[in-house]
């Protein structure tokens, strides 16, 4: 795996610090104290791993996103830092202290965390200004400036006595996230936030959110099985997979480095080109791939995004020529091409082992089912993983 920089960037290096370019004006990062350490924390339920040895550090003012499929452990691990649930072994410190270990267990009001759940959970007897103040000493009148501020910030001024039943969905989870933030926590947890919006109002709802987050400088571990959302929100994602953390990174590098075809799968549609290793090549209807690493005989999969084939006409029964950033290409037949809004989706089937293999093109692209085209792989969009 490389940096944009093309040094060794393994899967699972930390981003904690600021953001600065290095001498070839790529980002690094600097090292500073995170706000939040888990340390190789696993849970047990009946004698069946939940979750096991997952270990993150979230820096100040950085928003890490906990991604991955309904089940693999992302709310048992925030509901342990959150300290409803308890690790059965590892240990959380925040700000350097810890707060939950085998010995020590600090209830979850005082970790200093915020906490921001799907349902929002308002209390429905109090008005939007007491809903915001209730986690504060003294309540609304003590904490006017406060509470008068966020609901500013989050465009609520207006809603200061209305009740939460006379308010929309995406009003309600922005004064939810007022509450959560008025007592300033140092971390902010979010279990799927945005799940109960419109998809319409989300979007927006999200960089208001985010914004909000960062000016605040809070440190957010959030929970989302959406890959969009984790990567329109975070500066880091951790990938779970059956209980663990199988890849950490910036959405940009873990989009581009997938550490394995799994990974590769959970951000788009992949297709999937099959070969044997020989001699640190593999031969394919798309020409030669460099497979280093790999023991001759060794079966290969070559993965590729569908948004990175590249279509050609058939002329005469030929396709385009071999170039090095292409390199060969295959004919295919149509199956089928579908319009699914900002881009046309075509499905192929393919001459050289009937698979099918799937190809974006931005714009309004539907050729008949029967049309003979020519597919092209670009090169480096490609990932090599043992099959
Ligand atoms: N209190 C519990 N007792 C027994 N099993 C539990 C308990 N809490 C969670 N689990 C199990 O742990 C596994 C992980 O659950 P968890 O809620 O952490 O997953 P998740 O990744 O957040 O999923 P989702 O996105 O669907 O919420 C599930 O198989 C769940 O059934």
């Amino acid at each position: 795996m490389a940096s944009p920089c093309g040094r060794p960037c393994p899967a699972g290096t930390p981003l904690l610090g600021l953001l600065i370019p290095d001498e070839n004006n790529h980002q690094r990062t600097l090292p500073t104290q995170p706000r939040l350490e888990i340390h190789a924390i696993s849970r047990r339920f009946d004698g069946r791993d939940v979750v096991t040895d997952v270990s993150l550090q979230v820096a100040p003012g950085q928003v890490t996103c906990l991604l991955g499929p309904s089940g693999c452990g992302k709310s048992t691990t925030l509901r342990i830092v959150a300290g409803v649930d308890r690790q059965s072994s590892g240990n959380i410190s925040v700000e350097g202290r810890v707060v939950s270990d085998d010995r020590i267990h600090m209830p979850p009001e005082h970790r200093g965390i915020g906490l921001m759940f799907q349902d929002f959970a308002l209390f429905p007897h109090l008005s939007v200004a007491q809903n915001v103040a209730f986690g504060l000493d003294g309540g609304y009148r003590a904490n006017r400036k406060r509470v008068e501020e966020l609901l500013e910030r989050v465009d609520l001024s207006e809603f200061l006595d209305t009740y939460p039943h006379q308010l929309s969905g995406g009003e309600q989870q922005r004064v939810a996230l007022a509450r959560a933030l008025a007592p300033r926590p140092a971390i902010m947890l979010m279990d799927e936030p945005f799940s109960g919006l419109d998809n319409r109002l989300r979007d927006d709802i999200r960089d208001r959110t985010l914004e909000l987050l960062k000016e605040e400088n809070t440190s957010v571990l959030l929970v989302t099985h959406e890959p969009d959302e984790a990567m329109r929100m975070a500066d880091e994602i951790a990938l779970m997979r059956a209980g663990r953390v199988v890849q950490r990174g910036a959405p940009y590098h873990i989009y581009n480095n997938p550490v394995d075809r799994a990974a590769a799968g959970f951000f788009s549609d992949i297709n999937i080109v099959r070969g044997f290793s020989r001699g640190a090549l593999t031969e394919t209807p798309f020409g030669q791939f460099l497979t280093p690493g790999h023991a001759d005989g060794a079966p290969v999969e070559i993965v590729i995004r569908p948004q990175h084939l590249r279509i050609d006409f058939d002329r005469k029964g030929r396709g385009p020529n071999p170039t090095a950033s292409d390199g060969a290409a295959a004919r295919g037949v149509v199956e089928r091409a579908r319009f699914i809004g900002r881009e046309s989706l075509v499905e192929f089937r393919m001459d050289h082992d009937g698979t099918i293999l799937k190809a974006t093109v931005p714009a309004v692209f539907l050729p008949k089912p029967g049309t003979p085209l020519w597919l092209t792989l670009r090169r480096d969009r490609c990932f090599v993983f043992p099959a």
